[in-house]
């Protein structure tokens, strides 16, 4: 039976405990919000990552490499984004013993490192649609509590994705492309969430929209995991980004940026583990098949020697398998793989030789399955597919079960005490009555469900003002 008591009641030590015993980071790093990334964590991501580079592939961006340092001259140069960040970033001011003439910023994110760059690169029609990203380490002075992976002060696995176009239309549309890039890595992450788009005063410093993707914690915090940003020709005409027409005249390009974090692995741990750890989808498990062997007095040999066998043809298949040989009882080897969150866990005793069968315990409904010998490479892929399908509706469940649509303050205050996610209440559109919620809720407006249409109410009433509500609203305590 699955439990997930102290993983739903005491979340945050829950996850801290988990992402240090399963080897994921270690927070003991002397720099407050920056930690080390161990390997099997750094595996995990990094299998993560292989899901973006290959959307990337896909969707014709090309991988870039800039430089972490930014003049404060060419930081300086939009006054919204500056007004975002100003208060975030760190400065280095000297060099050796000198001080530096120009400080320079260790990049937040990377709009005012790329966007003289991108006045060089693109002269004509002809480079747009221009599309770059990379993923890097950044820098932000978090000042609220941080926390592994989901609060850091190094961003350290920053997904940005940046891009150039003719006109808003062609920009829209890569909000389109980014949202279906989105929509199949959260797929592989077998991951539900949802879009909503940002109230106006809290959009990306110089972004004329901005689009966020939640999901909801185990603790009914929600959790955003990515952003979209039209930025319109804020930034171009901030760094000057022209381009010739066909017609022969010039204008400005219309931008847009996409961007993810390590926060990908923490909503994957936090979404899918259990009481006993974490539950990796087999997508990006670094160990898809854990075999522990059980031999009894005398069998050794032969229990060895299938387990052996059965390794050998996992791997021949394409199966990231790891057969445990270390000299620890199964009871414990099995405490630590599920620990792990490995999907498929085989045991392999002297009566499983002697019959030519195998064991199959899978990690996420924690029940086996005994199979037959020959069939097994077919039946362990079936259970990967069954896996997926089964994380998937669970956290689909889990999402749906904590979006609740209310009519009135009362209503969605209880919700909150109840630590009920996400809260949708009419709102008459204007900024002082969604800003007057957010304070009688104590909770921030993630905006309103994206597409707009989606969001059109009728017949509902604004719970501050009383007037005509004309979308729905959703609320949540965020991470
Ligand atoms: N302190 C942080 N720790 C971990 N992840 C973070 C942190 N701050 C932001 N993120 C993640 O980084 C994503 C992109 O950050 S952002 O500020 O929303 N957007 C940008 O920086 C845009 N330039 C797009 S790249 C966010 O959606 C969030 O998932």
């Amino acid at each position: 039976m699955v439990e997930r008591k102290k993983w739903s009641e005491n979340f945050s030590e829950w996850f801290n405990e988990v992402i240090e015993e399963a080897g994921i980071l270690d927070k003991r790093y002397p720099v407050k919000g920056m930690n080390v990334w161990l390997p099997y964590g750094l595996k995990i991501m990094k299998n993560i990552e292989k899901f973006i580079h290959e959307e990337m592939e896909r969707t014709d961006h090309q991988e870039v490499l800039f430089p972490a340092l930014i003049p404060e001259t060419e930081f300086q140069k939009e006054a919204e984004h500056i007004a975002g960040f100003e208060g975030e970033v760190f400065w280095v001011t000297h060099a050796g013993h000198e001080p530096l003439d120009v400080r320079l910023v260790l990049r937040p994110t990377s709009e005012t490192a790329m966007y003289s760059m991108f006045a060089l690169w693109i002269r004509s029609h002809a480079d747009l649609p221009f599309k770059v990203y990379q993923i890097v380490n950044v820098y932000r002075y978090e000042t609220k509590h941080t926390r592994p992976l989901i609060r850091v002060r190094e961003i350290s696995r920053f997904f940005e994705a940046h891009t150039a176009h003719a006109d808003f239309e062609d920009a829209e549309r890569q909000i389109k492309e980014d949202l279906e890039i989105f929509d199949n890595l959260m797929k592989k992450l077998a991951i539900a969430y949802v879009i909503s788009k940002r109230p106006e005063w809290d959009k990306f410093p110089g972004a004329y929209y901005s689009l966020g993707a939640e999901v909801v914690m185990p603790d009914g915090r929600t959790l955003q995991i990515g952003t979209m940003h039209n930025y319109k020709q804020n930034f171009a005409k901030a760094y000057n980004i022209l381009y010739e027409k066909e017609d022969g005249t010039h204008d400005y390009v219309h931008q847009t940026t996409f961007g993810m974090s390590e926060r990908l692995l923490a909503a994957v741990i936090a979404i899918h583990g259990d009481d006993r750890g974490m539950v990796l989808p087999p997508t990006i498990a670094p160990i898809q098949v854990v075999i522990v062997p059980i031999p009894k007095k005398g069998s050794e040999e032969e229990v060895y020697s299938y387990a052996r066998e059965i390794e050998e043809e996992l791997k021949l298949a394409g199966i990231r398998v790891h057969l445990d040989l270390r000299d620890k009882r199964p009871g414990w080897k099995f405490y630590d793989w599920e620990l792990k969150g490995v999907p498929v866990r085989i045991e392999v005793g002297p009566r499983d030789a002697a019959e030519k069968t195998v064991v199959l315990a899978r990690r996420d409904k924690l029940e086996k399955i005994t199979v037959s010998r020959e069939e097994l490479v077919d039946k362990v892929r079936e259970l990967f597919d069954d896996i997926m399908q089964y994380l998937y509706e669970r956290a689909k469940e889990w999402l749906e079960s904590h979006i609740k649509r209310v009519d009135t303050i009362e209503e969605a205050k209880e919700l909150f005490n109840d630590r009920r996610g996400i809260v949708e209440i009419p709102w008459c559109g204007e900024e002082e009555c969604g800003l007057k919620m957010e304070e009688e809720l104590e909770a921030k407006m993630l905006g309103i469900p994206y597409p707009e249409e989606s969001a059109r109410v009728e017949g509902k009433k604004c719970p501050v003002c009383g007037r005509e509500a004309k979308f729905i609203a959703r609320f949540a305590r965020t991470y």
